[in-house]
């Protein structure tokens, strides 16, 4: 840009040469101020007429008159009274007038480009009708003595108005404005109002006000900062006025009485989750995350501080061995959790299995401090508690889980699970999510059942009928499901199984053949003894094992799959349900591909040793168990399901190896296949997978992969029978009334 100096023109006749008195701006004086260059921020200089007086103690400038070519006037501090030199100022465009005497409120002709105006600091008391000044876009007033904003209606390009320390009470004829930064602080308002249309604010300061509420800034979606300090906001609810401004970053409440509430800083933020600086301090990212924790933690944290709570006090407590948590080698204590929405039918299925496979399950009783609703037995239904009595029972550690579900507490305790692992049987309960969540913290491993209303209109008529619940319990109930239904999706293997709920009777088929697949109880036996479930029903697998079994339409159509994604616990691994050793397979890094590999060639040669392919070096662990008493483990322990055929180690194996499991294997609810085929490699066809061993080997895992949550995890292992039963309790081996396997045993004792 060219560069040049300009003289500047004055009208001859008017200039007056010299200053006559104090006060009074002579033409020598202002001739000597002017500077005619501009600035780029480039560095850049342009053709730029501007005046600049500050502090000079000026009354008069009327000398400014021949200035005509004025661009910028800067004569803030002085005592000027009378502006109205400015009507000769065509090309004016900045005015700073502040900290003067003026009165007259825009006393002069408009300059039609004048953009930038401040009058902060004067006499002024009344607005008047600017809509002559069309460019204007930056007015500073602050500082008068105003009572009421008005006459700025028709200024359409104005995006800055300052008007903090005036005697305003209330915001108005600022509508429709296009106006970004709004400064109101020190004024007398009570309540925000007219601003409800000024989409464009961006900044509001209204500090300095007697303000209650912050109602009436809901719609301004733009405001990324606001200013409210030294107010009378009291409540921490008022945040809820501006929850969904999502561009707010700023705000400021200091010297409010909302200040003394409990928790103030961390509701706030909590509230307004999108802050970034509060009360002029950062927000930081410690503090959301706790706000969000305290405020309305993530399930994983209510079951992780549940789990921790529960984990502390049972350390705190004398040390006792428990039936229900011995380690064993090849498999942890059996149970089944059912879980879904309340009312959904689960207890009421959980006491039917428990009844009709009383010879492998038992019914664990959660403790609650909600009443017993008619009909309900105590200690049976529920151990029904005070609030204090639970209380007491937590600081004993005796839960493994709690949780709150509307207003109630509910808990299992070690000593439910405990009652049934006495009577060798596996322990079945029901429960909410929450109380899933916890108990997969614990080394625990039941199964895990997830029955969910698919049809609305009649989940909501069920809970209608049965009398008990208010209507928002009800619909707490009901958005629950969609709870169920995304964590189900979201997490591929958290629930072992799902089952729609809608008609229990249906449920309760699927979910007696999902049980009768994990016990390997076969259809056969279960024809036998019609509804009658019991260790006698057992199959005989070996030879075919229940690969090659055709899946029964219902098994099929809960899982969703024919294939047996089970994965084999590792019998090496004998310590895995040792709880530090979980933890520790739950923090370890990924495997590498070599590490993978590694752990699969030594999981390979164990099932080779367990099929007695190859005399690895486990073969002797597993060769002493089964060949030294295969026939007691026969008569003893049914569940484990020899046939008549199995030659010890390999029957073992393949009953050990083959459990069906539908982890992970789930359609139902938009639930990702994980299928047979999807262990093979891609020329393989389902038929091609051999039973057994081969097609097992590809569905094998590390354990150190499992985990809670996992939708690989070890098999659920056999349920250890009724050692109520006379027979189980004979002290010597007694035939097994299963003839087959009976025969069998007979065989082996004359071996
Ligand atoms: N220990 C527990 N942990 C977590 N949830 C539990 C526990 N015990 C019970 N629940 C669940 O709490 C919810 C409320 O139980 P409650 O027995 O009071 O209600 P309900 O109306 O009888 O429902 P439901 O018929 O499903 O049991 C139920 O979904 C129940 O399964």
């Amino acid at each position: 840009m060219e560069v040049k100096q300009v003289i500047l023109h004055k009208r001859s006749g008017e200039v007056k040469q010299h200053c006559k008195k104090d006060g009074v701006l002579t033409a020598e004086v202002a001739s000597s101020r002017v500077s005619h260059l501009g600035r780029f921020g480039t560095g850049l200089q342009y053709f730029y007429h501007h005046l600049s007086l500050p502090n000079h103690n000026l009354r008069d400038v009327s000398v400014l008159c021949s200035y005509i070519h004025l661009q910028k006037l800067e004569v803030p501090h002085n005592k000027i009274k009378d502006l109205s030199c400015v009507s000769h100022m065509p090309y004016l465009a900045i005015l700073d007038a502040s900290h003067n005497e003026i009165s007259d409120f825009f006393g002069f002709q408009p300059p039609k480009n004048l953009k930038e105006v401040n009058f902060s600091h004067n006499c002024m008391t009344k607005m008047k009708d600017l809509s002559a000044y069309t460019s204007l876009s930056k007015l500073d007033l602050d500082y008068n003595s105003f009572t009421e904003i008005s006459g700025l209606e028709r200024c359409c390009e104005l995006t800055h108005l300052s008007l903090t320390h005036n005697k305003i009470s209330k915001i108005s004829g600022l509508d429709n404005l296009p106006l970004t930064d709004l400064c109101l602080g020190g004024n007398q308002m009570e309540r925000i109002e007219g601003l409800e249309n000024m989409k464009s604010l961006q900044v509001l300061d209204l500090s300095l006000n007697r303000i209650t509420s912050l109602s009436g800034l809901q719609n301004l979606h733009l405001l990324g900062s606001i200013n409210l300090e030294k107010n009378l906001i009291s409540e921490i609810q008022e945040c809820k006025h501006v929850h969904d401004l999502f561009l707010l970053r700023n705000l400021n409440l200091l010297g409010n009485p909302v200040q003394e509430q409990p928790d103030y800083r961390l509701s706030v933020i909590f509230l307004l989750q999108h802050l970034a600086v509060l009360d002029q301090e950062k927000v930081t990212a410690e503090e959301k995350v706790s706000s969000v924790n305290k405020y309305d933690p993530p399930l994983d944290v209510v079951a992780a501080k549940d789990h921790m709570t529960n984990l502390v006090y049972q350390l705190m407590q004398p040390q006792v061995l428990y039936d229900s948590t011995l380690p064993s080698a090849d498999s942890p204590y059996p149970m089944l959790v059912l879980t879904g929405p309340q009312g959904c039918g689960k207890r009421e299925l959980a006491h039917r299995l428990c009844q009709e496979f009383s010879e492998y399950f038992a019914y664990g009783t959660c403790h609650t401090t909600r009443g017993p609703y008619l009909g309900e037995v105590n200690g049976s239904d529920y151990h029904f508690v005070s609030e204090e009595d639970f209380q007491t029972i937590v600081h004993m550690g005796k839960f493994i889980q709690t949780m709150k579900y509307g207003g109630h507490s509910y808990g299992l305790t070690r000593d439910s699970i405990e009652d049934v692992a006495r009577e060798g049987l596996a322990c079945c309960v029901h429960m909410e999510l929450e109380g899933v969540l916890s108990l997969k913290y614990s080394h625990f491993e039941p199964r895990y059942i997830l029955l969910i209303p698919t049809q609305l209109e009649k989940y909501m008529g069920h809970l209608k009928s049965r009398g008990l619940y208010t209507p928002s319990q009800i619909d707490m109930a009901v958005s629950r499901i969609d709870l169920y239904a995304n964590f189900n999706r979201q997490r591929p293997g958290f629930f072992d199984n799902v089952i729609p709920c809608d008609d229990w009777e249906e449920a309760y088929q699927m979910l007696g053949q999902v049980v009768k697949d994990y016990l390997l109880l076969d259809e056969q036996g279960e024809g036998q003894n019609n509804n009658r479930a019991s260790p006698d029903n057992r199959s005989t697998v070996s030879g075919h094992g229940p690969e090659e079994k055709p899946p029964s339409d219902l098994s099929r159509s809960v899982s969703g799959t024919m294939s047996h994604s089970a994965t084999p616990l590792d019998p090496s691994d004998p310590a895995y349900r040792n709880y530090s050793t979980k933890i520790q397979a739950q923090l370890s890094p990924q495997k590498s591909p070599a590490e993978l590999a590694s752990i699969r060639r030594r999981e390979q040669l164990v099932r080779e040793a367990i099929v007695g392919r190859s005399p690895g070096v486990y073969s002797q662990l597993f060769k002493s168990s089964a060949q030294t008493a295969p026939s007691s483990l026969q008569s003893h322990d049914p569940d484990t399901h020899f046939s008549e055929d199995s030659s010890s180690d390999g029957s073992r194996a393949s009953s050990v190896l083959s459990v069906p499991s539908s982890a992970g294997a789930l359609s139902v609810l938009g639930h990702t296949l994980e299928t047979h085929k999807d262990h093979m490699t891609s020329d393989q066809t389902p038929d091609d997978a051999s039973p057994g061993t081969d097609h097992l080997a590809t569905v094998i895992t590390p354990s150190s992969e499992r985990r809670p949550g996992s939708n690989i995890k070890p098999i659920l292992p056999p349920i250890p029978t009724g050692r109520k039963t006379p027979a189980a309790l004979s002290p010597s081996p007694s035939p097994s009334p299963n003839p087959a396997v009976r025969e069998q045993g007979e065989a082996n004792k004359e071996g």
